[in-house]
């Protein structure tokens, strides 16, 4: 059975996500296993790391707690966080103590509650990656541990915003549930901002840990 204290240490605390997209000069698992040693040595309480040969890696150099997460493209569904029990089994077995996964009301290839009680099963908590406040609530009715904003702007029928999703965090706040801030968060003040709004913890990752996407963030601001 998991260990739910992993979410006590995470409280108030700053988790960095360590990805980096196919595409990117820096997709490769020695490479975000140093991104996360770097987020450990500036503070960091946990990581929040994407496939299973980066959690792999980032598991051998550090015992932060690891959100792990698969992103895999399917043919069938618009959810691709990880979109199967199978995947979220192997990121526990990886040593991933949470797991995030797709918890949106899109169509998805298997049930929402038997992925958490497979994920479980397998000795890791779930956190619920959704995109409005309904689909926290039925994340939790469903057995979630935790929900995360993450997928705000990323649905159709969500807030799509250039920024944080504020209103999404003062609704889940006002609703009573915990919940974790994610996307968009870029900024210090941002992350401070989330906490002032109720949350949990935040996640950063982009800001952080995406070289690329920030210097296109420069770039664009020298064009205006
Ligand atoms: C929507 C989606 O696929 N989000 C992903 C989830 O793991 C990552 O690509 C984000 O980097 C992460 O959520 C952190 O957000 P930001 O990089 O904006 O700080």
């Amino acid at each position: 059975m998991p260990d739910r204290t992993v979410l006590d240490g995470l409280k108030g605390g700053l988790i960095v996500s360590c990805q980096a997209n196919p595409d990117s000069p820096l997709r490769d698992p020695y490479i975000i296993s140093r991104l996360a040693l770097a987020a450990e040595k500036g503070g960091a309480v946990g990581l929040r790391v994407q496939g299973l040969e980066d959690v792999e890696a980032v598991r051998a150099v550090t015992a932060l707690p690891i959100i792990g997460l698969t992103k895999t493209d399917r043919d069938d569904t618009e959810v691709y966080i990880t979109p199967t029990a199978a995947e979220g089994v192997r990121l526990a077995e990886l040593g991933a103590q949470i797991v995030a996964l797709d918890a949106t009301s899109r169509p998805r290839p298997e049930a929402l509650a038997e992925m958490f009680a497979a994920i479980h099963a397998a000795g890791a908590l779930v956190m619920g990656d959704i995109s409005t406040l309904d689909e926290a609530r039925a994340a939790y009715d469903q057995g979630a541990d935790i929900v995360s904003t993450t997928l705000s702007g990323y649905t159709p029928y969500s807030r799509q915003l250039a920024g944080p999703d504020w209103e999404l965090m003062q609704e889940l706040h006002g609703a009573g549930l915990t919940f974790v801030a994610e996307g968009r968060l870029n900024s210090p003040a941002d992350a401070a901002q989330s906490m002032q709004l109720g949350a949990s913890f935040v996640v950063v990752g982009s800001a952080i840990t995406r070289p690329d996407v920030i210097t296109g963030w420069f770039k664009q601001a020298l064009r205006n």
